[in-house]
């Protein structure tokens, strides 16, 4: 069973004193910079000029240019977009680090891939919450957490795994759990979860079931409220209780149907199709990909995402959610 650390493990204040900069304030960078500030550290903001510098003064924070930030700070964590990282850190961060200083990250990514190789004398860690920034705003304000991953992939100082802990107490996760993980072992499964199932599997999975009702001649608005609109609500009651609590409050029909049909629809061949994906994320055919598309100006994502935002789900889905103005209230 993975150790799981709590606020009372984390012995070592290895933040105190330390000059904090994070690089990027959007959604995990305000969440990192402004848990951390209500902490008591003392936390900078490293950014371009543009919407986000003027939210992150706004917020209150100091904001400069990346490598004036990194210039004055013991420890930096990168939170602009994995496909800009590489680039940001050859010309603005790695030229203005210290032997002991530490850099972090929020995901895997570039490290794993190799795309920034950082110098041997600093630090390299990182934490990963596992939720979106905010969520981990949201929690950290209510007096609880998400939790967290943590990892340490350089040890220059000898305090890297102190500062990782203290750096996920400084966000809160400590509050209700931390897990230690690898670089490898977060950046290939927090890839798969979201390609597969959690944002990849569930579009594709909630567009084929729409279309397929929709082509056998039944109203969009029904079909969107049956495949879209009710998958929250399912998918609620797995968060708060697995599958055994959601197949609990479903109907006995629901569930009979749950183990009939899912096989059907979800076969190995699903499997199979998965096992792919994952090798693709294993050995870097999906990053480079990415990356590619990335440096030739994103051809390839903005017609994937041209396309997806044309499907007739996202405009028979936006009239209806103007009948219920509660589904975008915070709960
Ligand atoms: N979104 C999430 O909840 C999660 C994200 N992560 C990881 O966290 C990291 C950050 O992702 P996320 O928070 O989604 O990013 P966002 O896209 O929400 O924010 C990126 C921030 O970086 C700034 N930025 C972009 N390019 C540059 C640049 N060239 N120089 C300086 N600042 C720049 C943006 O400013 P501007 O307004 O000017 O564009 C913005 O403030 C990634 O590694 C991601 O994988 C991990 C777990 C969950
Ligand atoms: C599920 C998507 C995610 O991995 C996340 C919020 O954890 C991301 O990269 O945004
Ligand atoms: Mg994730
Ligand atoms: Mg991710």
């Amino acid at each position: 069973m993975t150790k799981v650390y709590y606020d009372q493990d984390v012995t070592v204040k290895a933040l105190e004193g330390k000059k904090i900069a994070v690089i990027g304030y959007g959604s995990q960078g305000h969440a990192h910079s402004q848990n951390l500030r209500d902490n008591g550290n003392d936390v900078i903001i490293g950014i371009r000029a543009g919407k986000s510098a003027d939210k992150a003064k706004e917020d209150g924070f100091e904001v400069f240019p990346v490598a004036e930030a990194t210039k004055q700070a013991d420890v930096v964590m990168i939170l602009i977009p994995d496909e800009q990282q590489a680039e940001v850190y050859a010309a603005e961060i790695a030229p203005n680090l210290e032997a002991g200083n530490a850099i972090a990250f929020g995901h895997g990514f570039n490290i794993h891939f190799g795309t920034i190789t950082p110098a041997a004398d600093i630090d390299v860690f990182m934490v990963a919450p596992k939720g979106p920034g905010h969520m981990v705003r949201r929690q950290f304000a209510k007096g609880s957490a998400v939790p967290a991953l943590f990892a340490v992939f350089q040890d220059a100082t000898g305090n890297a795994k102190d500062i990782a802990l203290a750096w996920a107490q400084g966000v809160g996760a400590t509050r209700v759990g931390v897990l230690e993980t690898t670089f490898k072992e977060e950046t290939e499964t927090d890839l798969f979860g979201e390609q597969a199932v959690l944002c990849g599997g569930t579009t594709h999975l909630v567009q084929a079931g729409f279309e397929t009702l929709v082509e056998a001649g039944y109203q969009p608005e029904i079909a969107y409220f049956e495949v879209l609109h009710e998958l929250k609500l399912i998918v609620d009651l797995m968060y708060e209780g697995g599958m055994e609590k959601m197949r609990y409050s479903i109907s006995n029909t629901a569930e009979f149907g749950d183990y009939v049909s899912g096989p059907r629809v979800i076969t190995s061949d699903v499997k199979d199709r998965m096992k792919d994906v994952l090798t693709d994320i294993q050995t870097g055919a999906f990053a480079k990909r990415f990356t590619d598309d990335y440096k030739a100006g994103f051809p390839d994502f903005h017609a994937m995402r041209a396309e997806q935002q044309g499907h007739q789900i996202e405009a028979v889905g936006a009239e209806l959610r103007k009948m219920m103005p509660f589904v975008n209230e915070q709960q």
